[in-house]
């Protein structure tokens, strides 16, 4: 198939220092919707003519302690680009042996190398030096990503990859701030905690955002002192090996950070039962959280902690404004294509404003931008793969068999790839099974609701509870919600703010544990004791 150059489609080059900090830090103004609209309203771009990415694959390799080398069993896997289906590269197939290799680096680097023996200062400065490093490769690091996933390069340079910087800066700047206390006992004692390192981190990372998601498994574990072995997706292998090359270069000892690409129920799976692997992090499908605790529990019950799915409510009060709420839902629920495990999919809107937020919201949907993620202005690029285009069309027919109605979309979008068009679903019900399945595409499903209580008692009925949004200017419905809301973060008026400093995590099924912030230092830390006997002590 025929591609076009980047340099003829992308009039601007995009600098990582434009990039705003967070995903959508705060409600656009009034006009913020038209702006938006007439912006994009000549797109619905043709995607049979995929632009050649600025970028080519150096590294195909597994990296094992600071080396990249072939799979042991020399086999290898295609990852494809999901605008077209064909292959970008072979990609080493890491499996139980690889995995065995890489934790015995690990384990080499954490017991007998630099690493936890460093002053935390030093450690500190590295994973800075990384962080510059990274911001210099923004553009390249960014193309493979978009390529290797289908996200629009925009949303790669100018939000993920300095987000991901800023996730490092901020971890380094935790390194050497981590330190136990002296406690008072009863007793002739000095006791003192020491938050020490746990040894090698395993780390299982999904498709929907490649760097976002290293950087929030390793920031922490490096800056606590701990060793990594990280597991790619097997859809996404090609950013990660980049970064962590790139981590080498600042300085970074070998066998401190490996990363292997490979399959789930293989490398994974090795992964998570190693009785090496002194704690596992992982982030995907609550099904296959399952499995990851099951193993860590059968093989030497390492601490698990897991992020996991969501089905995440968008509540929209009487008092909305509809312009902004319609936008503020629409951006909740089709950013990343939809592929996010916060992603805001039941919109639930007082009847007073219903009728007038569904028009709108389908309005605002038709006007979407889809086309080849590497055109300026492209809102929205196609699924990952082939499993996920399929498995989102076959919910969407669900939808419209169960008796929803089809307001948008419904369809895929084109005839190459994997693109599917914006859809919105009005008239949902809580027992349809787009409803309570984790549909992880761009589908909208908006449901009427009368009052508060209603509106609490169907947001929490769901095994999920990831993340919730409240669209409301009144005080104390904002503050009635965002306590009854069983879930780990609620945005109000606001949505996807992903500040480095601001925890994330689920309750129920939607995992255990909680990333970013001060709170992720708590998964790669163990607190020791220390009680020492006192002889005749000026005080106690
Ligand atoms: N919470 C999230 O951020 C997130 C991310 C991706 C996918 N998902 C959900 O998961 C669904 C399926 O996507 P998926 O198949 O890529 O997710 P998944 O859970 O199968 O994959 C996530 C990671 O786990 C690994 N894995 C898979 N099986 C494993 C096993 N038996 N042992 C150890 N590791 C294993 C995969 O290789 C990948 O690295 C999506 O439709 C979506 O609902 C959620």
């Amino acid at each position: 198939m025929a591609a076009k150059k980047i340099s003829t489609v992308l009039s601007r080059s995009f600098s990582s220092a434009a990039a705003p900090p967070c995903f959508f830090s705060r409600v656009r103004g009034g006009g913020g919707q038209s702006r938006l609209i007439s912006r994009y309203n000549t797109t619905l771009a043709a995607v049979e003519d995929p632009i050649t990415p600025p970028v080519s694959v150096k590294y195909n390799q597994l990296l094992i302690n600071g080396q990249f080398v072939d799979a042991a069993s020399g086999k290898t896997f295609p990852t494809l680009d999901p605008r077209t289906g064909e292959v970008i590269a072979h990609v080493a197939e890491g499996d139980v042996e690889d995995v065995n290799r890489a934790v015995s680096a690990a384990r080499k680097a954490f017991d007998e190398g630099p690493w936890p023996r460093m002053t935390a200062y030093e450690r500190s400065r590295i994973i800075w030096r990384f962080a510059d490093l990274l911001e210099k490769h923004t553009d390249e690091i960014a193309a493979l990503e978009t390529w290797d996933n289908g996200k629009p390069y925009e949303q790669s340079a100018k939000i993920e990859i300095p987000m991901t910087v800023r996730i490092f800066r901020y971890y380094a700047g935790w390194a050497d701030k981590i330190h136990g206390l002296t406690v008072p006992a009863d007793g002739p004692y000095h006791v003192q905690t020491l938050h020490e390192p746990i040894g090698v981190a395993g780390q299982i990372i999904p498709w929907n955002f490649p760097m976002l998601m290293f950087s929030w498994k390793v920031g922490p574990a490096l800056a606590c002192g701990n060793t990594v072995v990280i597991k790619t997706a097997e859809q996404t292998p090609l950013s990660a090996v980049y970064a962590a090359k790139l981590f080498h270069e600042a300085g970074l000892p070998d066998g401190v950070l490996n990363v292997v690409s490979g399959f789930g129920p293989t490398a994974g799976a090795a992964l998570a039962s190693h009785m090496d692997v002194d704690k596992l992090a992982f982030t995907g499908s609550t099904d296959t959280g399952k499995i990851v605790l099951e193993l860590a529990s059968k093989s030497n019950l390492k601490p698990v902690t897991l992020e996991l799915g969501g089905k995440s409510p968008f509540i929209v009060c009487e008092d909305a404004d509809v312009d902004q709420a319609v936008e503020l839902s629409h951006s909740a629920v089709f950013f990343n294509q939809g592929q996010c495990c916060c992603a805001g999919s039941r919109t639930f809107v007082h009847e007073r404003v219903y009728d007038e937020f569904v028009e709108k919201a389908k309005a605002r949907a038709n006007q979407r931008a889809v086309g080849d993620p590497f055109k300026e202005g492209i809102e929205q690029g196609p699924q990952v793969d082939s499993d996920q285009f399929e498995k989102i069309l076959r919910i969407i027919r669900s939808g419209v068999e169960s008796g929803a109605n089809l307001k948008a979309g419904g369809d895929r979008f084109g005839t190459t790839g994997y693109y599917i068009q914006p859809t919105v679903f009005s008239d949902v019900q809580d027992d349809m099974l787009i409803a309570k399945e984790e549909i992880f595409g761009p589908v909208q499903s908006i449901f009427k609701f009368k009052d508060l209580d209603e509106v609490i008692q169907r947001s929490n009925n769901s095994r999920y509870g990831l993340a919730a949004g409240i669209f409301t200017h009144n005080l104390d419905t904002a503050n009635t919600l965002s306590r009854a809301l069983k879930v780990g973060t609620v945005w109000i008026n606001c949505y996807d703010v992903f500040d480095a400093a601001i925890p994330f995590g689920g309750y129920k099924m939607s995992g255990n544990g909680r990333e970013k912030g001060i709170y992720s230092l708590n998964n790669y830390l163990q607190v020791k004791a220390v009680v020492t006997s006192l002889k005749n002590p000026a005080w106690l």
